[in-house]
């Protein structure tokens, strides 16, 4: 599914359109995008009201006229016409009327491993709506990979984690292929539930909806590895009465509430091993685990997977970035295509 070097250096700008943000790298300008994948409407004049951070903040907040909506879910576009309006706006007139001087736009975007033919068409018609006459997908494993600088192209085994809002993929690669991958449908967004509903169960407190990260609230420090603080204060509603309560919370139960979660993370990097040649296995016993995307970031997450699986796990430097700055890194053409051409007799 991955376009060849050749056509992404032909690209104008990448887009990557997450469950939680939405990244766009323009060529020769970088990052220019880095916001929440929300737009919030009108809905009696149809008219959008807000992009990105300021219409997440309004989201739990709005009368009952305004719409606050996601247009990505699970990694695709599920509403196209909302996310081309929202990408629109996010770009600003100054990008757009850029990429609109090119005489043939052509946009890249980052797309699931396992995305069915359906979630693909539909990132590309979003792109298309924006002007782009040829589109272009890019794995969002390789583009990680290639964004956090692991040598991609070598003939050795590496290992990247993306670790979503929506899910986890997780991948071995070698020789600028996926060797073998598995998507878990666990991300972010799954951790933040588990410790919502752990709050309500064991504490009756409810969180307002979208002002607090649970999670950061939660674990802060280390609270995922028993060395964090023993117990955490938490601000929120009481379940029965509405009125605003602190609890002390304990971080050993939340660090349970969400093993579930996390144990599919680590179930899913012994699936990968499982089916990888063992000479690409021997390597990453040196090499490890990359960690890429928000969700890296939890308090500890590393630690634990160290822990689980005897491997060395890092972090990317920009986790989050990773997969936009690596499609970027294509498009400028800073990646050396590799020749797996005949060599002859
Ligand atoms: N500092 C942090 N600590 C813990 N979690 C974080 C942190 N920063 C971001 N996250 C989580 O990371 C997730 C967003 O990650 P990312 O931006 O990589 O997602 P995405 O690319 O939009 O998602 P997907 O790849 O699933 O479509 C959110 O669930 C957010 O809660």
């Amino acid at each position: 599914m991955t376009a060849s070097l050749e056509q992404l250096r032909r690209c104008h700008f990448a887009v990557d359109l997450g469950a939680a943000r939405t990244r766009v790298y323009v060529k020769g300008a970088g990052l220019v995008v880095d916001q929440p994948s929300v737009a919030a409407v009108n809905t009696r004049t149809g008219a959008l009201i807000a992009v990105g951070e300021f219409a997440e903040k309004m989201t739990g907040r709005t009368p009952d006229y305004i719409r606050v909506a996601r247009p990505v879910s699970g990694g695709t576009v599920v509403d196209i016409d909302m996310a081309q309006r929202m990408l629109r706006q996010l770009l600003g007139d100054k990008v757009r009327r850029t990429l609109r001087r090119k005489p043939v736009l052509r946009a890249a975007a980052c797309t699931p491993h396992d995305a069915d033919p359906l979630a693909q068409r539909a990132t590309i018609e979003t792109l298309v709506g924006l002007g782009a006459r040829r589109v272009e997908l890019v794995d969002t494993l390789i583009a990680a990979a290639v964004g956090c600088g692991l040598p991609v192209e070598q003939p050795e085994a590496t290992m990247i984690m993306v670790c979503g809002a929506a899910a986890t993929q997780l991948a071995v690669l070698s020789l600028g292929s996926v060797v073998n991958a598995v998507r878990i449908p666990v991300g972010g967004e799954a951790i933040d539930h588990a410790i919502v509903q752990h709050l309500r169960l064991r504490h009756e407190l409810t969180l307002p909806s979208q002002s607090v990260r649970p999670l950061q609230l939660a674990l802060s420090g280390n609270g995922l590895t028993p060395h964090g603080p023993a117990s955490t204060e938490i601000h929120g509603l009481d379940v029965a009465t509405g009125l605003a309560r602190s609890v002390q919370v304990d971080t050993a139960a939340v660090r349970d509430a969400i093993q579930t979660p996390l144990t599919a993370v680590v179930d899913g990097i012994g699936k990968v091993l499982r089916d990888c040649p063992p000479d690409l296995v021997a390597d990453l016993a040196d090499r490890g685990i990359m960690m890429v995307g928000g969700s890296a970031l939890l308090p500890g997450f590393d630690q634990m997977l160290r822990h689980a699986t005897g491997m060395p796990v890092a972090i990317a430097e920009r986790p989050d970035v990773c997969a936009a700055l690596g499609v970027g890194a294509m498009l400028e053409g800073r990646l050396e295509p590799i020749s797996l051409d005949p060599v002859g007799d």
